[in-house]
């Protein structure tokens, strides 16, 4: 039942991944028309970025592409909550969403190695962000903000996005974490067109990456 497991004592239980159905259907063009990418992936490949920049959707095709299990952070913060995410945010407030998206995600990345998908504000929480970089290959999906715009206003359900200007916000939300979006391993641009064609970006900036010396996707040192 909705809100039964009571968000506020969520304790970030296992619950089902997204269904497979469709990141299969998804990922099945991507498998024929796309590289390989060349390095075992040893750590489990996060997307971070913007809402409308791709994750859930190019996470998707992503982990088709190299056959791994696909999760989605939001979908599984609904799960473990029990309701939807405006119904967490209108019942208990962007904090008890945040320490919840925290516990769900230290979670998520103690699973096999897999493509996860991460909620727009994941990567600005330091202990989630810290974790990210220790444990993950991060990859930033980066957009602008007119297509952002576009995507967005085809689901209207994103609290943060809901009774205000959704391009004031979202130009005010890129000020505040596109910096820190940038600390990410990768960054990738997310374009207008088909999916296929960033998943093809994103691929290709994995195979560029220069694996560090004892694993593959292992952060990047920055040069001196
Ligand atoms: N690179 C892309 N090319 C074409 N369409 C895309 C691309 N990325 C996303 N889309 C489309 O834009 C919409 C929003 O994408 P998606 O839900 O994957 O964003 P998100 O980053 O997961 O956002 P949120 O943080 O709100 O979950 C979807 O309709 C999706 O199909
Ligand atoms: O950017 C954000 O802060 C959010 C993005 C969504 O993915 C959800 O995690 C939630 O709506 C908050
Ligand atoms: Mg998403």
């Amino acid at each position: 039942m909705a809100g039964s497991k009571g968000w506020v004592s969520m304790t970030g239980v296992p619950t089902e991944a997204e269904s497979r159905d469709e990141e299969a259907a998804a990922g099945r063009a991507a498998h024929t028309a796309l590289p390989a990418v060349a390095q075992p992936v040893d750590r489990t490949i996060v997307l971070v970025g913007l809402m409308g920049a791709g994750k859930s959707c190019i996470g998707k095709r992503l982990a088709a592409h190299l056959h791994l299990p696909f999760t989605d952070a939001d979908r599984e913060i609904e799960a473990a909550a029990g309701c939807s995410i405006s119904d967490i945010f209108a019942r208990h407030g962007e904090q008890a969403f945040r320490d919840g998206e925290r516990r769900v995600i230290q979670r998520l990345l103690g699973n096999p190695v897999h493509v996860l998908a991460t909620g727009g504000g994941a990567f600005m929480d330091p202990n989630t962000r810290a974790l990210i970089k220790e444990r993950a290959f991060s990859i930033w999906l980066r957009a602008d903000l007119d297509l952002l715009v576009k995507r967005v206003a085809r689901r209207n359900e994103r609290p943060l996005l809901q009774n205000v200007d959704q391009r004031q916000k979202l130009a005010e939300l890129m000020g505040i974490r596109y910096p820190v979006y940038a600390e990410a391993d990768l960054t990738v641009d997310s374009t207008d067109g088909p999916p296929e064609a960033t998943l093809a970006r994103v691929i290709a900036a994995l195979n560029d990456h220069r694996p560090a010396a004892h694993s593959t996707f292992a952060p990047r040192k920055v040069a001196p």
